[in-house]
């Protein structure tokens, strides 16, 4: 699909059934209910409600400053770490609820990992950087199991070939591309279900963005995938469900080829025009 900026198509209805039709099969993977957060006496987003649904990608759309990586980061609860910043309302993961305090935060990030717009490695080999997250999370004890999950976890992230020959040297040492897909091999790596990627295309070139989005695509198979995109043709290209936040608020959600061709909201259909934003 490559239709963003486009006025409506005669076909809209069409597209838009196909879209609700393949979104319909999928079972809810995190529902937000009414989701707010304060930064100090700032607020920052107001009654956010959506589904997430289950192996597919969900992009979160909408001019600079209306909340969308505030809103990713109740997902996995990075906004505990950032100090004032308070979560009102109510996140589920497959059903519970992700801020109940008997939950352990370490286990959630582990199910919801998170890669960000950086990449950002650790100074540590090809090979630690994905080996390392799981051993402290106890699922590798032998060098054999340290393997396995290395060269598993770099093949789902599409990087293996291009570095099997030199997995001991940093990973700092690779393209900005490579980087960003070891930080995809280290999420997965710890075994998530849901993947939170905040602009991870941002710093890259279109050839190694074309392949990051690529690799997404293959992903959505076997992970549930949270997007934030300041490019309406990636979330149009990737996703499959988008959702449109305005100063703090999802104005509109749903199939992602029903958001750019025929969307409810006027607000909606002038970002996605280009009107604003
Ligand atoms: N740590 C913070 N402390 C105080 N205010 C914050 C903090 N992080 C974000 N904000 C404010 O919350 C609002 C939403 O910001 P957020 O970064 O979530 O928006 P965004 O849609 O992701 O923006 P962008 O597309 O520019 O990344 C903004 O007004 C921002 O200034």
């Amino acid at each position: 699909m490559n239709f963003p900026h486009a006025e409506l198509t005669p076909n809209a209805e069409q597209a838009s059934d196909h879209g609700a039709a393949e979104l319909a099969q999928r079972s809810v993977r995190v529902r937000a209910s009414d989701v707010s957060v304060f930064y100090g006496a700032k607020q920052a987003l107001f009654d956010v409600s959506v589904d997430i649904p289950d192996r597919a990608v969900t992009a979160f759309i909408g001019p600079s400053g209306c909340g969308k990586s505030t809103f990713l980061r109740c997902i996995n609860r990075m906004n505990d770490t950032i100090e004032g910043a308070r979560v009102g309302g109510k996140i589920e993961l497959d059903g519970e609820d992700i801020y109940d305090p008997s939950l352990d935060v370490v286990e959630l990030r582990a199910r919801v990992g998170m890669v960000f717009q950086k990449p950002n490695p650790f100074p540590k080999s090809i090979f630690e950087n994905v080996a390392y997250g799981p051993r402290i999370h106890g699922l590798i004890r032998t060098k054999a199991d340290a393997e396995e999950v290395v060269v598993s976890s770099l093949r789902k992230a599409g990087l293996f070939n291009e570095v099997k020959d030199r997995l001991h040297e940093p990973g700092t040492g690779l393209s900005g591309g490579q980087q960003q897909r070891l930080c995809i091999a280290r999420a997965i790596a710890v075994g998530p279900e849901v993947i939170l990627m905040d602009e991870p295309c941002s710093a890259l070139d279109p050839i190694a963005t074309a392949i990051i989005e690529e690799l997404i695509d293959e992903l959505r198979e076997n992970y549930t995938i949270i997007i934030v995109t300041h490019s309406m043709q990636q979330a149009a290209r990737v996703s499959q469900k988008t959702a449109f936040f305005h100063l703090g608020n999802l104005v509109e959600e749903g199939p992602t080829d029903k958001i750019f061709t025929n969307p409810e909201d006027k607000r909606t259909q002038d970002y996605i025009t280009g009107r604003f934003g």
